[in-house]
């Protein structure tokens, strides 16, 4: 008999506090491996401070956070975000983007592995010593960053400055900077937010790529309708903290108790547009 595997990530009743207000309240849920699983939820449903506990920004005060390796779990709650970017491999990347603007497009892509060229360097002893494995390293490092400023289609922008590009290419940028850093588990925070829908749609491109190409699993924060129902597998509906609905995208458009949190007491105009669609063909 085989054991079955567990997910590759599992949040189990966590809880996290400012004060006496509860951004996320006893909340558990997984993401698999190879699939997309969208966090969705209104204003201040408590989404970012979920990736920030996750990738270990804020310590929940309750609850456990496990990533799945072959090797065996590691609990992400007793890591700092170093350990849990170097040791977990989680990546993430932001709601404001945050690149080294002055830096080139192919530097910024350098500087993500940074932890791996120290490692080869010995904390810089090999670098200057000129040792092969340190070459070797580097040229690695090159080839990674080149591999993905193609992919997201910036390979001709190497030498540009970050902060230069337009808008929609810092955001493929960012992407690029955390799947240098080879995760298992890629957290993204509203990676839509500021694009049109042509740049939505290369998104939703690149993303699902990502998923089917590399085999990792993605965390995607978003508000943009299209682009969740688009590419998710899997999607966890948050309202005040709490989970208030989790399935596949198709049955979360139509679920009562999602549609009457982005409702409110609201008229139909304040749901996305995907769900208010649906909401009109079911009435
Ligand atoms: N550092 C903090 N200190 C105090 N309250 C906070 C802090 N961070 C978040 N909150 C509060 O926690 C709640 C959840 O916020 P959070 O930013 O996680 O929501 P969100 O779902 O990401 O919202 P949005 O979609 O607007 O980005 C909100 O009421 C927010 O004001």
């Amino acid at each position: 008999m085989t054991a079955t595997r567990p997910p590759l990530l599992e949040v189990e009743h966590v809880t996290m506090r400012f004060g006496g207000l509860f951004a996320v309240n006893d909340l558990s849920f997984s993401a698999a491996r190879k699939q997309i699983t969208a966090v969705i939820g209104p204003n201040g449903a408590g989404k970012t401070t979920l990736f920030n506990c996750i990738t270990g920004f804020y310590k929940p005060q309750v609850g456990r956070m496990a990533l799945h390796h072959d090797d065996g779990p590691v609990l992400l709650e007793r890591l700092d975000d170093h350990r849990i970017a170097s040791r977990a491999r989680v990546a993430r990347t932001f709601q404001n983007i945050r690149l080294f603007a002055r830096m080139s497009v192919l530097e910024n892509l350098i500087v993500a592995q940074h932890q791996d060229l120290m490692k080869a360097s010995a904390f810089s002893l090999a670098g200057l010593l000129g040792l092969a494995r340190y070459h070797k390293a580097e040229k690695k490092a090159l080839e990674r960053a080149r591999y993905w400023l193609d992919k997201v289609g910036l390979l001709d922008h190497a030498d540009d400055e970050a902060g230069s590009l337009p808008y929609g290419s810092q955001r493929r940028l960012e992407i690029a900077r955390a799947m240098c850093t080879d995760p298992v588990l890629l957290c993204l925070d509203e990676p839509a937010a500021g694009l049109n829908p042509r740049e939505s749609h290369e998104l939703n491109g690149l993303l699902t790529g990502i998923r089917d190409e590399h085999g990792i699993g993605l965390l995607l924060i978003e508000h943009d309708m299209s682009v969740v129902m688009g590419i998710s597998d899997w999607v966890v509906v948050l309202d005040y903290g709490r989970k208030i609905a989790e399935d596949t995208p198709e049955r979360v458009r139509r679920d009562p108790a999602v549609i009457r949190a982005y409702l409110g007491e609201e008229e139909n105009e304040d749901l996305p547009p995907e769900v208010a669609r649906d909401v009109e063909e079911d009435s």
